[in-house]
């Protein structure tokens, strides 16, 4: 299980996260919902240790171990996994070599073929380079497949349908599931209503808080009844919401 205890973390002087206490069981898919700037990616690199990220208030675990001290590579190798919103980009690495580079023994051929045609990539771009040569949305194809073929054991999904067109909730849905039959636990940043409602559970952030919790149906109803007409700033000019103040 992950566990998240008092989190907090500030950017000069303004509280980006506050007091952020939340249990990931494992083998669940959770949905993260909230408007632009409520700090679900600072949440997504907290948890993946990013360097800029690691002075932060509060406790993580994994299970029993502290992941206080632990760098990304040591989270790595716990098997904590993040896909950033911006999709992956490798120059001088094919599609075959990145999708080889997490594991630990070398995948064969058609475990690969198997997990491109699974984000909906056909065996023509296994010879391809990683770079900008794939469009965004194929690169994000071939990093949604690189994590399923990683096995996690968590992972953050930080916004997977970005650059991803519409038609495509079907492809992530059964990425998704993969990982879940998998074991991994996943954690989905998705402003998407059809994302979110793969999750088994879904949260709502505002203001660097966890607002609300259920199911995804309750949360994505919550939050087009609250968030869609609010006002609430959540850009760094807001000056209430400095050093923890409630509001
Ligand atoms: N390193 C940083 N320095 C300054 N401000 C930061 C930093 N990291 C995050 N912020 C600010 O914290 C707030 C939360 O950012 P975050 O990226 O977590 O939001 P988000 O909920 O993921 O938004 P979006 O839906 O737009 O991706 C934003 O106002 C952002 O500008």
């Amino acid at each position: 299980m992950l566990v998240l205890k008092n989190v907090r973390y500030k950017k000069n002087g303004r509280a980006i996260l506050r007091d952020m206490t939340v249990q990931f069981e494992d083998g669940k898919v959770y949905a993260m919902l909230g408007n632009n700037g409520v700090g679900k990616s600072t949440l997504a690199s907290i948890i993946m240790g990013l360097e800029a990220y690691r002075e932060h208030e509060g406790e993580l675990y994994l299970d029993s171990i502290s992941l206080k001290d632990l760098g990304v590579y040591e989270r790595a190798k716990l098997g904590i996994t993040l896909a950033l919103q911006e999709p992956v980009r490798f120059d001088g690495i094919t599609v075959r070599e990145y999708l080889n580079l997490g594991g630990k023994q070398r995948l064969s051929r058609d475990e690969i073929v198997e997990a491109l045609k699974l984000v909906g990539l056909s065996e023509a771009y296994l010879d391809r380079y990683v770079d900008a040569t794939l469009s965004g949305g194929e690169r994000k194809r071939v990093e949604l497949a690189s994590i399923v073929l990683l096995k996690p054991r968590v992972v953050v999904l930080d916004e997977p349908d970005s650059g991803i067109d519409i038609m495509s909730n079907e492809m992530i849905k059964a990425v998704v599931e993969k990982l879940k039959s998998n074991g991994s636990t996943v954690i989905v940043i998705t402003h998407r209503e059809e994302i979110a409602m793969m999750a088994d559970e879904a949260y709502l952030m505002c203001g660097g808080r966890l607002l609300a919790s259920g199911t995804p149906q309750e949360i994505v109803t919550f939050y087009k009844k609250l968030c869609d007409n609010c006002n609430h700033v959540n850009s760094p000019e807001d000056n209430e919401g400095r050093d923890g103040e409630s509001r």
